[in-house]
């Protein structure tokens, strides 16, 4: 099938203006760019008229949480999937912290399968590191690889000892996959909710600590040195992690490293008083401090991309209250507005900038054919409404979960239209098609 997309302003992260575009869309592929001065004939060919819509490379999200198997009152591929391409997301990398655990090559394949047959976007599986990721016996990598695995992490928990991590990056470099790291030091969290910091003083709350991140960053920066492996930091979140991995990068340790739109856009001076759920993740919200050093590294390419870390609870969970509830906020519905709004908007970053954090900057980083429109490249690509500005409402998202703190808040550049390998899979007017 043949799609003209004509009338676009097309952009991404290589330029720094649009230009006004259309688009030729065949076999799933990008066949033909043409000037949006001149005329294309379109006859016999599906087109889609993107008239003062931007278009854009498919936002791609390398740490996401679909919850199946396992956990399918939470999420499924198939809503999980739904909500990323809501968002704009055409690639996501999901998480193996289900139920069972994806810690054997059956369940990637699995995951891969659902992703197939119920999943609208691409879906990466990521596999643990250890078995039933309880830290205590590494999985059998090379099955894992095989079975289509794109890198090896424990998300949800930290490796807590130091030689399992270490032989887990040589085996990983073996085979050369990436290691990435939820970065927690269990004997310094202690059971804590909320991070240090005035929201915990004020509510006579035990607070995690800072450094139960930066410890393990600093630990694995070492270990990454030693064994040579690509080593990626999930959810960096404070200052002092900041620093160890600019050091690392200085002295041509391979580490990159990821960090969220709410650890940008929210400090733990936001939670409000009602002890909301809705505020508590992992890692926690942090000062204004972190949140400045997490901008200031993601602008300077310390922090290399954006993820979302969509985790999806139950109500009911999220209802338990901030010390009882499970950690997690959604994500994919609200990321692109939420940062177009609060950063671009504003004038701090240029839509390059955010564009390339979002697609070519971590498709760079982890080896993957997307994150480009140029020809021959995958037509995955979304459009973009820059000027519509709408409130969120949780009740409106794809997602099963609706555990989100920006409940009301107005943000502006919201997606239209999600394309990927050449499909239509959702746009605004008609919802998934
Ligand atoms: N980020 C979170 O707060 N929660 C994640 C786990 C994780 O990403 O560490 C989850 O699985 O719910
Ligand atoms: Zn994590
Ligand atoms: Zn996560």
């Amino acid at each position: 099938m043949t799609t003209w997309i004509v009338n676009a302003l097309f952009m991404d992260g290589e330029r720094e203006t649009p230009v006004r575009r259309h688009l030729k869309v065949e076999n799933g592929k990008v066949a033909q760019w043409a000037d949006g001065s001149a005329s294309v004939d379109t006859a016999g060919c599906e087109v889609i008229d993107a008239s003062g819509k931007l278009l854009a490379p498919g936002l791609i999200d390398m740490h996401v949480h679909l919850r199946e198997p396992g956990f399918e009152y939470k999420e499924t591929i198939a809503s999980g999937t739904r909500s990323a391409a809501k968002g704009g997301f055409t690639t996501i990398a999901c998480m193996p912290n289900t139920r069972p655990v994806t810690d054997t090559a059956e369940t990637v394949r699995f995951v891969l399968d659902k992703a197939a047959s119920e999943g609208v976007v691409r879906v990466l599986p990521y596999a643990a590191i250890t078995k039933n990721e309880l830290g205590r016996e590494l999985t059998d990598f090379a099955a894992l690889k095989e079975a289509g695995a794109v890198g090896f992490t424990d998300d949800g928990v930290g490796v807590q000892n130091a030689q399992m991590m270490k032989n887990a990056m040589s085996l990983a470099k073996s085979l050369d996959r990436p290691v990435i790291a939820h970065c927690e030091d269990d004997s310094l969290v202690e059971g804590a909710a909320v991070s240090e910091g005035a929201f915990a003083r004020k509510h006579g709350l035990k607070g995690i600590p800072n450094e139960s991140e930066a410890i393990h960053v600093g630990r694995d920066i070492l270990l990454a040195e030693a064994t040579g492996v690509h080593y990626h930091v999930c959810h960096v979140s404070t200052e002092q992690s900041v620093r160890l991995i600019r050091l690392g990068k200085s002295v041509g340790v391979n580490v990159t490293a990821e960090v969220c739109p709410h650890h940008l856009v929210l400090s733990d001076e936001d939670i409000p008083d009602s002890m909301d759920a809705n505020w508590k993740m992992n890692p926690p919200l942090r000062t204004p401090r972190d949140v400045e050093a997490c901008i200031e590294a993601l602008e300077e390419g310390t922090i290399d991309i954006i993820v979302t870390d969509h985790a999806p609870h139950g109500a009911e969970e999220k209802a338990k209250g901030l010390e009882r509830a499970p950690f997690g906020i959604v994500g994919f519905e609200t990321a692109f507005p939420l940062l177009y709004t609060k950063f671009v908007k504003t004038g701090r970053w240029t839509l390059s900038f955010l564009l390339r954090r979002m697609t070519s900057d971590p498709a760079r980083v982890f080896g993957l054919d997307a994150g480009k429109l140029e020809v021959g490249a995958p037509a995955d690509l979304i459009l973009i409404d820059l000027e519509s500005e709408k409130e969120v409402n949780p009740d409106s998202f794809l997602s099963q979960g609706r555990n989100t703190p920006f409940t009301g808040w107005k943000l502006t550049g919201w997606p239209t239209l999600t394309m990927v390998n050449g499909r239509v899979v959702w746009t605004e007017e008609h919802g998934i098609r």
